[in-house]
């Protein structure tokens, strides 16, 4: 099936991945140099919102966590939210976590394969990082009016803490898939 369908189980796994999206920002938001886009602990929410989920419904949860923001709840590290931040510095980012949790959820889930602990870390590596910073960084750049590379540059503040999310994404992926494999639904 092209476009899947949810059940009532689905809605709830997903309104649970939306809520531990908020409460990944709870720990606020770094910046780095001056930066105009925050480090935060919620780009990991969305690499395990893809491996945890799956594709359609990893998607999904971000983008019912991003409407309750783009709403004015202040679920984004630091308190932020409303429709604001949607045009700001990081809105490329903000959109990139919903492709990136979908394709995290294809790699894991790849040709519908249970999880294993290199196909979580591939997949978190691609779509939690590399598919959020080809949307991210491009949109930032656009947005500040700084030239490409230096907005590249700046993005490398990223890296090593992404990095560390995808390991620990991994880990976490691969313990609730031994301890409760349920909570995956894979069909
Ligand atoms: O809170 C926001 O306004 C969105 C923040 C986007 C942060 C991006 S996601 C990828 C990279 N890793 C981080 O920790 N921060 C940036």
């Amino acid at each position: 099936m092209l476009v899947e369908r949810f059940e009532t189980r689905d809605v709830a796994r997903i309104v649970v991945f939306a809520a531990i999206m908020a409460v990944l920002g709870l720990p606020g938001a770094v910046t780095l140099f001056g930066g105009a886009v925050p480090i935060t602990l919620q780009s990991m929410g969305a690499m395990l919102a893809g491996a945890v989920l799956g594709p359609w419904r990893g998607a999904t949860s971000i983008i019912v966590f991003l409407v309750l923001t783009f709403a004015g709840l202040p679920l984004l590290s630091g308190g932020r939210g409303g429709a604001g931040v949607f045009v700001g510095p990081s809105a490329g980012y903000l959109a990139g976590w919903v492709l990136g949790a979908f394709v995290v959820g294809v790699i894991v889930r790849f040709r519908g394969r249970p999880p294993v602990w290199w196909r979580t870390a591939l997949g978190c590596l691609v779509g939690g990082m590399a598919v959020v910073y080809a949307i991210g960084v491009p949109v930032q750049a656009a947005v500040t009016h700084l030239p490409l590379g230096k907005t590249v540059l700046s993005a490398l503040v990223f890296v090593p803490g992404d990095l560390l999310k995808v390991v620990f994404a991994t880990i976490v992926t691969m313990a609730l898939w031994r301890a409760y494999p349920r909570a995956f639904e894979l069909k």
